[in-house]
C-alpha cells in the first residue's frame, strides 16, 4: 500500500508527504523502492507543511473554533502532513542488507513494508525471542530476537521507570534462555520472589515453563536440604518437580576476596581481612565476628589499628547478617553448587525475600565472583574446556546500587566491585551482566556504553533517557518515541544481534509467552511420539 511520496532528503533523513487516507505511526518501518534498491526507513516524527499566510491561518482557525465550515482553496497544494524518517538499511539488488550509502530520489513512492522485507532485516533469526515488532502501538507478527552467543558477553542493559515492565521483561528473557535447553546460563537474584510463580495469584513464573524440571535450578528458603521441590501449578492443573538447594552458605567457605569485591572495604580494612584469614584459616569470619577488637588487635600481631578492626568487624557483620544465610557449621556450599549448575547451562534462580541489604550484596558478590573467576581461570588454563562452557548472564537488579558512579568512588579513587570488573572484563570470558535499573543516569558512563544491547522501556525523566541516547547508536531521533512508550513497549538496540536500527518492540506479556512455549513443547512432544511410533 502506498503511504506517501518523498519530498526531501538530507543525510540519512527522508521527509515524505503522507498520502491521503494513509495512517503512518511513529516507529513504523516503511520502504522506498528506487533504482533497484530498497530503502528501509523508520518514521521518527511528523511535521505539517503549510503554505498558508498568517492571516489565512487566523481566519480559518477562528472559523473552525466557532464550528463554521472551512473552505480552503487548493487545500492539498497548500497544506499537507509529512513524516520525518531515518534510513535504517539499504537492500541492494543481490539481497545484501547494509547501512545506507545513498538516498532515494525525490518523489519516489513510500510504501508499506511487507513481511518479506521485514525478514530481510533479520530481527527474527536470533535464538532468544523477547517480543514482536511494533509500529507505533500496533503489533506486527514478526518476532524480535537476540543472538545469545554474541549478546550475552556484551552485557544487556534494561532501563525503565516504575511499572514500565522490567520484571516482566526479566521473566521473558529467563524463559527464553531456559528454552535454549542448556545453550546459555543465567543467574537471577530475586528479592521479591516473583520469578518462580509470578508476583500474585493468577500470574505465571518460570516454574510453569515445560523445561523448568530440567533446566531451572532453585536456591531458596523453600527447601531445607538439597533435592527436588514439588510445585503445584493450579493455572495449568499440573505440578512440577524442580531441583533446589537451600539458601545457605557455610561461613568457612568465604574468602577475603568475597568481601573486598563488594567494594565496601578500604585498603587498610582489606589488608586486615587477609591477615585474619592467614591467622585463623577457614574460621577467620567466625573469629572476626566473635572476637573483641582489642583481643583481635593482639592476636593479629598489632599489625592493624583497633579502629580499622572495629570498622571492618562492623562491615563483615552487616554483610553476613544474623547467620540465616551465612551460617556456621551448616556445611552448605551455595556458590560452588551454583557454579556447577551454571557450567551445565542452567537458569539459577536465587530467591532472597527475607535477606537484608548486606546479605543480598555479599551473596550476589560471592556468586558472581566464583563464576567470573572460574570462567577466567578456565579460559587461561584449559581453553578447550572453556570453549564448551555456556555463555553466562548474571542479573543485577537495581544496577545503580552496584554500578553507580558515586558507589564506585565518584571522581576520586575507583573502588572496584565484582560487577564493575565483569562490566569491564567479562566479555573476554563469556560472562555478561544483565543490568536492570530505573536510574540509568546514575550508572557509570562506561557501563552504559559497554552494554551493547539495550532494552529501553518507558522512561519518563530527561536525564535518564538522555544518558541512554547520548551513549548509544541509532537513538539520535528516538527521544519522541521513548517519551511516548506505553507499558511493555520498548526500543531495542543490539549490535551484537546484528540490528542496524533501534527496533520498536512490544515485549511479550510473560503469561501469554509462557502459554505459547507450553503449546509449542506439547506439539513437539506429539511429533516426537509420532516419529517413534512410525519407526
Ligand atoms: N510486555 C507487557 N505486556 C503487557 N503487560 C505488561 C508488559 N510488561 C509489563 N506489563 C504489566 O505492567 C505491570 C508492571 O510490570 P512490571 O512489574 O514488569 O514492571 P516493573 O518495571 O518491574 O515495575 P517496578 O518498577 O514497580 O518493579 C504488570 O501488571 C505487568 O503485567
Amino acid at each position: 500500500m502506498k503511504l506517501g511520496i518523498v519530498v526531501w532528503t538530507e543525510g540519512v533523513t527522508v521527509k515524505f508527504r503522507i498520502a491521503q487516507e494513509a495512517v503512518v505511526e511513529r516507529g513504523m518501518l516503511v520502504k522506498v523502492e528506487d533504482k533497484g534498491r530498497t530503502y528501509i526507513l523508520k518514521v521518527v516524527d511528523f511535521k505539517p507543511e503549510s503554505l498558508l499566510t498568517p492571516a489565512e491561518i487566523a481566519i480559518i482557525s477562528s472559523k473552525a473554533d466557532k464550528g463554521e465550515a472551512v473552505q480552503l482553496r487548493e487545500r492539498d497544494l497548500r497544506l499537507y502532513d509529512t513524516a520525518i524518517s531515518t534510513i535504517v538499511a539499504q537492500i541492494d539488488m543481490d539481497g545484501e542488507v547494509h547501512g545506507p550509502s545513498s538516498v532515494p530520489s525525490l518523489f519516489a513512492v513510500v510504501e508499506e513494508l511487507e513481511e518479506e522485507d521485514l525478514k530481510a532485516l533479520r530481527l527474527h533469526t536470533g535464538d532468544i525471542p523477547i517480543g514482536k515488532i511494533r509500529f507505533g502501538h500496533n503489533v506486527i507478527d514478526v518476532d524480535v530476537t537476540l543472538d545469545g552467543s554474541k549478546t550475552i558477553p556484551h552485557h544487556v542493559l534494561v532501563v525503565g521507570g516504575t511499572g514500565a515492565g522490567k520484571s516482566n521483561f526479566g521473566r521473558v528473557l529467563a524463559g527464553s534462555i531456559l528454552h535454549t535447553a542448556g545453550k546459555y546460563s543465567l543467574v537471577i537474584f530475586d528479592c521479591e520472589s516473583e520469578y518462580l510463580l509470578g508476583s500474585k495469584p493468577g500470574e505465571m513464573g518460570l516454574a510453569h515453563l515445560p523445561f523448568s524440571e530440567e533446566y531451572l535450578f532453585l536456591v531458596s528458603d523453600r527447601v531445607q536440604r538439597p533435592g527436588r521441590i514439588r510445585i503445584e501449578l493450579p493455572e495449568l492443573g499440573e505440578e512440577r518437580s524442580i531441583p533446589a538447594y537451600p539458601l545457605k552458605m557455610d561461613i568457612t567457605r568465604l574468602r577475603p576476596s568475597d568481601f573486598t569485591l563488594t567494594g565496601e572495604f578500604s585498603g587498610p580494612q582489606e589488608e586486615l581481612l587477609w591477615m585474619a584469614y592467614k591467622q585463623f584459616g577457614e574460621e577467620w569470619v567466625h573469629y572476626l565476628l566473635s572476637g573483641e577488637g582489642r583481643a583481635l588487635y593482639s592476636r593479629l600481631g598489632r599489625m592493624s589499628g583497633v579502629n580499622t578492626i572495629n570498622v571492618a568487624k562492623r562491615k563483615v557483620k552487616y554483610l553476613t547478617g544474623e547467620g540465616d544465610i551465612f551460617c556456621r557449621d551448616c556445611g552448605y556450599d551455595l556458590a560452588g553448587t551454583v557454579l556447577s549448575m551454571i557450567a551445565k547451562g542452567r537458569v539459577v534462580l536465587i530467591e532472597t525475600p527475607f535477606a537484608t541489604e548486606g546479605e543480598e550484596k555479599l551473596l550476589a558478590t560471592v556468586v558472581a565472583e566464583r563464576i567470573f573467576r572460574a570462567y577466567e581461570k578456565m579460559r587461561k588454563e584449559l581453553p578447550d574446556k572453556w570453549s564448551q562452557l555456556p555463555p553466562v548472564l548474571i542479573m543485577v537488579e537495581e544496577a545503580h546500587r552496584y554500578l553507580g558512579s558515586h558507589v564506585l568512588g565518584g571522581k576520586g579513587e575507583i573502588r572496584e566491585n565484582i560487577f564493575s570488573i565483569i562490566a569491564k572484563r567479562g566479555r573476554k570470558y563469556k560472562v555478561g551482566g544483565l543490568y536492570i535499573t530505573q536510574m540509568p543516569s546514575e550508572l557509570m558512563e562506561t557501563v552504559v556504553r559497554q552494554s551493547l544491547t539495550k532494552i529501553i522501556l518507558s522512561l519518563p525523566t530527561r536525564p535518564d533517557y538522555s544518558t541512554i541516547i547520548n551513549h548509544s547508536p541509532y537513538l539520535d531521533d528516538a527521544e519522541a518515541e521513548i517519551k511516548t512508550l506505553d507499558r511493555g513497549e520498548a526500543v531495542v538496540i543490539s549490535q551484537p544481534s546484528g540490528f542496524r536500527l533501534a527496533v520498536s518492540t512490544r515485549i511479550y506479556q510473560f503469561e501469554e509467552y509462557a502459554q505459547r512455549l507450553i503449546r509449542e513443547e506439547k506439539l513437539a512432544l506429539q511429533q516426537r511420539t509420532a516419529e517413534v511410533s512410525n519407526v
